[in-house]
């Protein structure tokens, strides 16, 4: 069995690389880093380490390396011959790969008839259906009818701590333990790919939120939090009890919001948010507040870990929340030269001021509770 993963990184090669091939498949990875995807084909294995004090090293293997700028070809070849095709490249690199999945996929189609699952594993909200939509301005009409009978774009939610990674051997990824990977099986065509790991459920929605209104926004708020107080990792910060307050603070909100929206048990949803922030205080992880927190503009986007839990808890409760205001403001101080949206969050704020820079990215008008309820606490943050 072959599968076609996208994005060479930490979550492509330390969880979605590893469960392809612990599952069978040989895994082409496809990457822009000439660098990792040379060693990758010189090297053809890697390891994965965990971090606790007890699990051995897994090494990957059965694996292939393909570079889509200089090699676009390859990837039309390897789609065409794949039996599942996956995505770990961050949200805004959907667009640029749609291209070359689409060129696949038509080429595909005129060669055999067999039925592929494409999915997109990033931290978001539809990701695989937001994929979908790329693939598809880039075909014609006629086109899309024969692509709905085959292929699916299943929506994924993926949970796995993988920080930056200072191996001595580049290909090497040292992993958190502790993984989920939850895919809504409703638009797969054909079989269900057989993959070590994956849970399939009918309806994602309560999955992928529970995951990304508590993990994705508890360690989000811990990085700008963290990096506010001066902390330099989530680690750090968490023993603080400023930081780790707030951050409690923030998962009730958004609990009190889950639980409303899906009937959660609540005893079950106070577990879970224990379990969690017990992941961020893992002491073998040293995972930096600048890549937790990187990208704050997507981050304070509508649909995103800070806004829409703070509409539904709104929504729920008729108040803004406190907690994810005190989140979402350290996020408008968030500064990093190495971050482009970092440092395009602060133009904006320079520019037109922090009520009219927050509106703009989060969607909301600058006199909406939640905006008032953030600024309230960006002033005290001064
Ligand atoms: N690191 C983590 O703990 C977790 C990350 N995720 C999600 O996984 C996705 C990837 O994150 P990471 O692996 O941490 O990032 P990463 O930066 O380590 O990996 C992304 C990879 O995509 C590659 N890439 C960029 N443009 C590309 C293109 N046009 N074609 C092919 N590859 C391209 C990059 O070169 C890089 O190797 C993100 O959506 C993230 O939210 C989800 C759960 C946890
Ligand atoms: O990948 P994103 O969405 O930029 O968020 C930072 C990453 O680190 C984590 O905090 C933990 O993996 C996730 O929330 C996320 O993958």
């Amino acid at each position: 069995m072959k599968a076609v993963h996208f994005g060479a990184g930490n979550i492509g090669r330390g969880f979605i690389g590893l469960l392809l091939d612990q599952s069978g498949y040989e895994v082409t990875f496809v990457d822009v880093n000439d660098e990792i995807i040379s060693s990758i084909n010189q090297h053809k294995s890697y390891q994965v380490h965990f971090a606790d004090e007890t699990s051995d090293a897994v090494t990957v293997e059965h694996i292939s390396g393909i570079n889509s700028i200089e090699d676009p070809k390859a990837v039309t070849n390897a789609i065409i011959d794949a039996d599942i095709v996956t995505t770990a490249v961050g949200p805004n690199i959907l667009p640029v790969i749609a291209k070359a999945i689409a060129k696949g996929l038509v080429e595909r189609i005129d060669i055999h008839r067999e039925p592929l699952a494409i999915i997109a594993c990033e931290n978001m909200i539809g990701g695989s259906t937001l994929l979908k939509e790329y693939v598809y301005q880039e075909i014609s009409e006629t086109d899309q009818e024969g692509f709905d009978d085959l292929f699916g774009f299943p929506d994924a939610a993926v949970d796995r701590i993988v920080p930056n990674q200072t191996n001595a051997n580049l290909l090497d990824v040292r992993v958190e333990p502790y993984y989920e990977w939850v895919v809504e099986k409703t638009f797969i065509q054909g079989e269900l790919p057989d993959i070590k790991g994956i849970t399939y459920v009918e309806e994602l929605g309560p999955y992928i939120e529970r995951k990304l209104f508590t993990v994705n926004t508890g360690h989000a708020a811990t990085a700008y939090l963290g990096s506010c107080h001066g902390y330099e990792t989530i680690d750090e910060a968490l023993q603080g009890e400023a930081v780790m307050d707030t951050l409690n603070g923030v998962l009730q909100e958004t609990g009190q919001a889950l639980i409303e929206a899906y009937g959660f048990d609540a005893k079950a949803h106070a577990d879970y948010i224990q379990k969690i922030i017990g992941r961020f205080q893992n002491p073998h992880i040293s995972d930096e507040v600048t890549r937790v927190g990187r990208g704050p503009v997507r981050k304070l986007g509508p649909k995103d870990r800070f806004v829409r839990p703070a509409s539904m808890y709104l929504e729920f409760t008729s108040a803004a929340p406190t907690y994810l205001a005190k989140a979402m403001a350290a996020a408008l101080r968030f500064q990093n030269k190495s971050d482009e949206e970092a440092v395009k969050l602060q133009r904006m704020i320079q520019k037109k001021g922090p009520a009219a820079a927050f509106a703009e990215v989060s969607g909301l008008e600058q006199n909406h509770p939640i905006t008032e309820a953030v600024m309230l606490e960006y002033e005290k943050l001064r």
